[in-house]
């Protein structure tokens, strides 16, 4: 492979050269590849991408890829330094812009979801609460959605953002989505699509807007945006990248303009729905979470069965069966203990 030093300095590629400067002050700098694309690394971990002039962009669109803003989810963080490797190698060529961002770089070195403070709580301008100032995690939440917006700011064509992760606890549907809520939308089918093509077969459609970094994207770029869980969460170097070929080769197919792929089925016959019925905080001292530790992501609670309770709410299922996804009693005060979730109601149905 061609060693891009201006790029990754003496580094072996885009990961190594992120890991390797976690602690570093690392100026913007530019490189062409010979067909002519422009990448510039605009901070640690962050490159933008241009197609060369001139070359047609069939897809009409503009992408921002990120992994990483969890540092133990390595999975999708060395299936995008693959496809960056891929591209300076020549192997394929870029047709749309393209921003790419290794979220949380310190946290990746120590193998940790975060040091300070959970980044993905951080965007959508959480970054700006009092309890946060001073934390490097939302400097980076601030430094990486301005590079969103310039990033916006200056492409035309239809937005998406992906965001990458896996999951901590295991999951009886390995691979699935979340579509942040913004009032009046529906999700398009091609993303739906898309979300196929990449092996993700299920769909979670959030109730309200939150604070990570997808919400921020859908709401305040207008981008058509996904966090998406592609298995579980393991250190580097021990994952199996064959559980992971299906986002690679359909980003790769995004990143190079090709056309979707004719599916052989209905959407509807392939993609499962489910909707959040409830986010559920931790409340403060007196909260209690009655789901186990190490119960799997989409385990189903009957009617009727009481899964929290604080001093004001003891929460039952109602009277259609829900599951539990993201179950974590270990999060500060206020922030997430768990999705609750039920099969789509379509209106009408
Ligand atoms: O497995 C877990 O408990 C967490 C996996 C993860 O990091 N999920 C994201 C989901 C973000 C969203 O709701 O869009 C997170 O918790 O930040
Ligand atoms: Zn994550």
């Amino acid at each position: 492979m061609t060693v891009y030093s201006d790029l990754f300095s003496d580094s072996a590629d885009w990961l190594s050269h992120t890991l390797n400067n976690a602690a570093a002050d690392v100026a913007e700098v530019r490189t062409e590849l010979p067909d002519g694309t422009v990448i510039v690394r605009k901070a640690l971990g962050i490159l933008e991408l241009t197609p060369a002039p001139g070359r047609s962009n069939p897809n009409n669109e503009a992408l921002i890829v990120s992994a990483g803003v969890h540092g133990n989810e390595t999975a999708p963080i060395e299936v995008l330094n693959g496809l960056v490797s891929e591209l300076l190698n020549g192997d394929w060529q870029l047709a749309c812009p393209l921003l790419l961002i290794l979220g949380n770089p310190p946290a990746m070195v120590k193998g940790d979801r975060f040091l300070d403070a959970n980044m993905n709580r951080l965007f959508h301008g959480a970054h700006q609460k009092p309890e946060y100032q001073g934390l490097p995690e939302a400097a980076r939440a601030r430094q990486i959605e301005t590079l969103c917006r310039d990033f916006q700011a200056s492409h035309s064509g239809q937005l998406s953002h992906y965001d990458l992760h896996t999951a901590i606890r295991p999951s009886q549907r390995e691979k699935f989505a979340l579509y942040p809520f913004v009032e009046g939308r529906e999700v398009p089918a091609q993303q739906c699509e898309f979300l196929l093509e990449a092996e993700v077969e299920t769909l979670l459609l959030q109730h309200k807007s939150g604070t990570t970094f997808s919400s921020f994207s859908s709401s305040q770029l207008g981008a058509e945006s996904f966090t998406v869980e592609l298995g579980k969460v393991r250190p580097f170097g021990q994952n199996d990248l064959s559980r992971f070929t299906g986002i690679r080769d359909a980003l790769r197919r995004r990143f190079r303009g090709q056309p979707a792929p004719q599916p052989a089925k209905a959407t509807f016959e392939r993609l499962t729905v489910f909707e959040v019925v409830q986010e559920i905080l931790n409340s403060g001292p007196s909260f209690v979470f009655h789901v186990p530790d190490d119960v799997a992501n989409f385990t189903e609670y009957a009617p009727g069965t009481v899964l929290w309770e604080d001093e004001s709410t003891t929460y039952r299922v109602g009277d259609e069966a829900e599951s539990i996804v993201f179950p974590n009693r270990d999060v500060p005060v206020g922030q997430r203990a768990g999705l609750l979730i039920r099969p789509r109601h379509t209106p009408g149905a």
